[in-house]
């Protein structure tokens, strides 16, 4: 039985790029030894930059070396998924499989891997500050333990939830996986509209992303719904009104809802285009 108090076993990254390094950043601040982590990582730049903030010495290519890892987490591109797994599958028989690759299913890597023992992720790159948002969906094969283990090496991250549905992590890539680009395009978009309006560039920063924060945090606290906390903020006649009368004659949420939806279709359709291959 894993609990929070055990130790981490040996953890393998197969890809070393940004999710990787935010996985391997809370690993490391948990007191995980950089020894203990081994990564697959084929470019040169990737592999120093681990080296200089972690400590952790990445190959180029999948080794024997893997075999050791009790977790093997999949940390690569859904387009580079199928062939990373060919090349790195003949050592990970024994290990329990984390992906967090958009898009690609657990019937795509259960064939290539030859495992019925996964896990999908869907995090996000708060994770880097330990302020991440996880989805979170195993496969019948996994056991209680192995979900601790899992929950165990996110919770270095930031918080997550399961998703009883595969399906319903395309949903999660849609929100929370995708979604802190959504807020960096809504704050390039307001703090352009201070500098339009005269504050400085730093002013304009300074009040919008304390405003996102503030707002979020008073979200997360309030026992409230969304809506009532808006209309807190809506004077009858007065300027909030005048901005969301503007928004609803724009019809921003129903295309924002648009938005979020075209990112859930390209969620499966990762899954259909990169997930077929076999990889043998
Ligand atoms: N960046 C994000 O916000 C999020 C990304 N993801 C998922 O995480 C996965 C990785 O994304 P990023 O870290 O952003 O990409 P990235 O490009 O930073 O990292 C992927 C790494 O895989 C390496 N790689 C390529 N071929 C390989 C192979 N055959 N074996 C081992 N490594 C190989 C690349 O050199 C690269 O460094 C993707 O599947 C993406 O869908 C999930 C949630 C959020
Ligand atoms: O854009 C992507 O495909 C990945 C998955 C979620 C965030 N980044």
């Amino acid at each position: 039985m894993t609990d929070s108090a055990s130790p981490l076993p040996p953890i393998a990254f197969i890809g070393g790029g940004n999710m990787a390094s935010a996985i391997i950043g809370g690993l490391i601040r948990q007191g995980l030894p950089a020894g203990q982590i081994e990564v697959v990582e084929p470019f040169e730049a990737a592999r120093d930059a681990l080296r200089q903030q972690f400590g952790v010495t990445a190959q180029p290519a999948a080794t024997a070396a893997l075999a050791r890892a009790r977790l093997v987490v999949w940390a690569v591109k859904p387009q580079t998924f199928s062939e990373a797994a060919r090349q790195a599958a003949p050592h990970t028989a024994g290990a329990l499989h984390l992906s967090v690759a958009a898009g690609i299913r657990s019937d795509s890597m259960a064939r290539w891997l030859g495992s019925e023992r996964i896990v999908r992720a869907m995090p996000n790159t708060p994770a880097l500050i330990g302020q991440g948002m996880t989805g979170l969906y195993a496969r019948a094969g996994v056991t209680p333990a192995e979900r601790a283990l899992v929950e165990q090496v996110v919770a270095t991250t930031g918080a997550h939830l399961w998703v009883e549905q595969e399906s319903q992590l395309d949903a999660v890539t849609a929100l929370s996986g995708s979604g802190p680009a959504y807020v960096f395009y809504f704050l390039e978009a307001m703090v352009q509209a201070g500098v339009d309006m005269g504050l400085t560039q730093e002013q304009a920063q300074q009040l919008s992303v304390g405003t996102f924060v503030g707002a979020s945090e008073l979200a997360r606290r309030a026992d409230e719904p969304l809506d009532v906390l808006r209309q807190r903020v809506t004077s009858k006649g007065g300027t909030t009104h005048a901005a969301i009368q503007s928004m609803e004659d724009d019809e921003v949420a129903q295309r924002f809802m648009r938005a979020l939806d075209a990112a859930e279709h390209r969620a499966r359709e990762l899954g259909e285009e990169f997930g077929g291959a076999a990889s043998g």
